[in-house]
């Protein structure tokens, strides 16, 4: 198969990539210069059969309209809103992305900045550290998980792991989506905005895109009210991510755990300042074993395809 040409946009774990390296002829796109990546196209763009990218490297439709052969794009990554889903679908191209493998470790995630943002965390590491302990004794009293209502927007695979481990923590678990899941005991609500009235803790577990920016809005994000959190591993678009500081800077929510935001990597500086906001670096599913297992499905997937197999994880 050394004779398939394949586009690398944004490449993943190492072994996968030697993998890919063994199995397929690799134009290194990522590693290109602007006049490079020209240069490159010129002369391979017609050969090109297969696309890898993430979520990150994303994969444009004025991209795709330079690759005529191509038959098939992969991501190393569940959301692919960063990728021309629809344009590739108009082609008949298949794109395959990695759901479920990552699906525990973003659920992880989120109660990491949960309990991080409710229990204080950083301020209790600078509590010891700065000598506060020593000298002004017990650090200041925080927030309990258990009893708080954890409103979920969006309860796909990486919402039930989050509500599963909330509930594990005694959190009440509620959930809006666009229509109510008969298999999901959890309270229903049809209108986010009531969800956010009735929650401690509001988190959007969407996909990004132009269906869901800013369905967090200023209005949503002030009815979680002042004793409220706010936790984003989606994806910044999201929330009107503006309004998100406004609301922090003046006390109109209690804190938040972030690990999206609308510009990566630029966060808005009034956010590090905050000792009631909790961020990371868009590293959700950034575990070795996690971002080894979402490399190999973009292998498998190109296996299958040329193997004229099914594959494992098309986007539907
Ligand atoms: N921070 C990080 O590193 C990561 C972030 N993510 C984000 O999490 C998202 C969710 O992933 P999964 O749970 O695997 O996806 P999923 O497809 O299983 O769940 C998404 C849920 O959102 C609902 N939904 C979709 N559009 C909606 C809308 N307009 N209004 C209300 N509900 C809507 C769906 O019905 C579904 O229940 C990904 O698309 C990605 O953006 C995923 C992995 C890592
Ligand atoms: O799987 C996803 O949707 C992710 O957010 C993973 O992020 P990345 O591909 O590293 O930008």
């Amino acid at each position: 198969m050394r004779d398939i040409d394949v586009l690398v946009v944004c490449p993943n774990r190492p072994e996968q990539m030697k993998m890919l390296d063994e199995t397929y002829r690799l134009h290194r796109y990522d590693l290109a210069t602007p006049d490079e990546k020209e240069a490159m196209l010129r002369e391979v763009a017609s050969k090109i059969r297969a696309v890898v990218t993430t979520h990150g490297g994303g994969f444009e439709s004025s991209l795709l309209d330079r690759l005529p052969n191509l038959e098939i794009v992969t991501s190393s990554s569940v959301g692919v809103d960063t990728i021309c889903v629809d344009a590739c679908r108009a082609r008949g191209i298949p794109v395959t992305n990695t759901p479920d493998v990552l699906t525990d470790d973003v659920a992880d995630m989120a109660m990491m900045l949960l309990l991080a943002t409710l229990r204080r965390l950083l301020p209790g590491v600078d509590w010891i550290k700065s000598g506060n302990w020593v000298e002004k004794g017990m650090m200041p009293l925080n927030t309990s998980l258990k009893g708080k209502k954890l409103g979920i927007a969006g309860l796909g695979r990486i919402g039930k792991a989050i509500a599963r481990r909330a509930e594990a923590s005694g959190m009440e678990v509620s959930y809006y989506g666009r229509r109510p899941q008969l298999d999901v005991a959890y309270p229903y609500y049809d209108d986010l905005l009531s969800l956010a009235q009735d929650v401690d803790v509001l988190a959007p577990v969407v996909p990004g895109g132009p269906e869901t920016e800013g369905m967090v809005s200023r209005e949503v994000l002030s009815a979680i009210g002042p004793k409220g959190y706010f936790l984003n591993i989606s994806r910044g678009s999201v929330v009107d991510e503006g309004a998100l500081v406004e609301l922090l800077q003046a006390g109109a929510l209690a804190g938040a755990g972030l690990d999206v935001f609308v510009d990566e990597p630029h966060v808005p500086a009034a956010l590090l300042d905050m000792d009631n906001v909790v961020l990371q670096p868009h590293c959700a599913s950034g575990t070795v074993e996690t971002r080894g297992a979402m490399a190999q499905l973009v292998v498998d997937n190109l296996a299958a395809h040329f193997a004229g197999k099914p594959l494992l994880t098309p986007v539907g």
